[in-house]
């Protein structure tokens, strides 16, 4: 198994009050040839539960079992450990730039876990490779390229580690629809060829139809749907959690077939919402 959550739950400790961000998860994730998306509205916990994949956030009660390690790992090089088997990747990583040249931003993960120069440079050459970052490119400033460069270089940082399973939290917030296309072709053939689990949140979700094979609906830091995309899908029940998001035609002509709302082209979304409230699914 490559990731298990065990009854966790987590709240952040406030002055006065503590906020209960996720409660009661229970998840195996494995270790190869996974595609899955966690989707849900604003504050429903999605960061939260993946920070818990690589100990940057350890559970306030409940177990997380990642690679046979059980967290809170005791010692240091057990973190090191975790960290390198998850790779995450951050909202906006690109602010996470520091270094004087690409080449070097993308060696700084593998250095910092002990590969030598030798093995640091190969590891970020490839990396680099893979999200189409050129060699003319290694010795300037991560700061004179374009946004869309920024991030590629960013995330080349945490490939360069060569973690066996990627996570993403919203890797193509802010970019333009080619952007997040290439993006996520990116990330689609590191699955595909390398049969790497990949993890995306993603409030899109028509990049969430066309690439996750497994959905995660989460909703106030719980778990409500966790299944094949095809099963979410046909759960009209389920669209209530996306209220903000764009809507697959798919759901749409499923709801016309099942539901009988007839389907429209330039579909009034927020009439659709209006009726979905009014009606029960149970
Ligand atoms: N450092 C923090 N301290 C206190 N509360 C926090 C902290 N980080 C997140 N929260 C709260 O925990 C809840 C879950 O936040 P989280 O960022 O995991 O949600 P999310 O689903 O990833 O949201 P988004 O889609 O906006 O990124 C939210 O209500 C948020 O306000």
């Amino acid at each position: 198994m490559g990731i298990q959550f065990k009854d966790v739950s987590y709240s952040y400790k406030g002055l006065r009050v503590d906020y209960d961000a996720i409660g009661n998860i229970n998840l195996e994730i494995e270790p190869q040839g996974e595609f899955i998306a966690i989707v849900g509205q604003t504050g429903s916990g999605k960061s939260t539960l993946v920070q818990h994949m690589n100990a940057l956030l350890l559970p306030s009660s409940g177990n997380v079992v990642v690679f046979g390690q059980n967290l809170p790992p005791k010692k240091k090089e057990k973190i090191n450990f975790l960290r390198q088997k998850v790779g995450l990747v951050f909202q906006f990583p690109e602010y996470q730039l520091f270094e004087e040249t690409i080449l070097k931003d993308i060696m700084f993960g593998p250095k910092n876990f002990k590969s030598s120069e030798a093995e640091a440079t190969e590891k970020a050459k490839r990396a680099a490779a893979k999200v189409g970052i050129g060699e003319s490119l290694y010795s300037q400033s991560p700061f004179r390229i374009s946004g869309g460069q920024m991030r590629r270089v960013a995330i080349a940082g945490i490939l360069a580690m060569e973690p066996e399973i990627l996570v993403l939290d919203e890797p193509t917030r802010g970019l333009d629809p080619k952007g997040r296309t290439d993006l996520m072709e990116i990330f689609n053939s590191i699955h595909k060829n390398e049969g790497k689990t990949i993890i995306l949140i993603s409030h899109d979700m028509d990049l969430v139809s066309q690439y996750a094979k497994r959905v995660i609906v989460l909703d106030e830091g719980k778990i409500v749907f966790d299944g094949k995309k095809e099963d979410l899908f046909e759960h009209p029940k389920f669209l209530s959690f996306h209220l903000d998001l764009p809507t697959p035609l798919k759901i749409l002509k499923h709801l016309e077939k099942e539901v009988g709302i007839p389907y429209m082209p330039k579909y009034d979304f927020q009439s659709l919402l209006q009726y979905l409230k009014e009606v029960s699914y149970e």
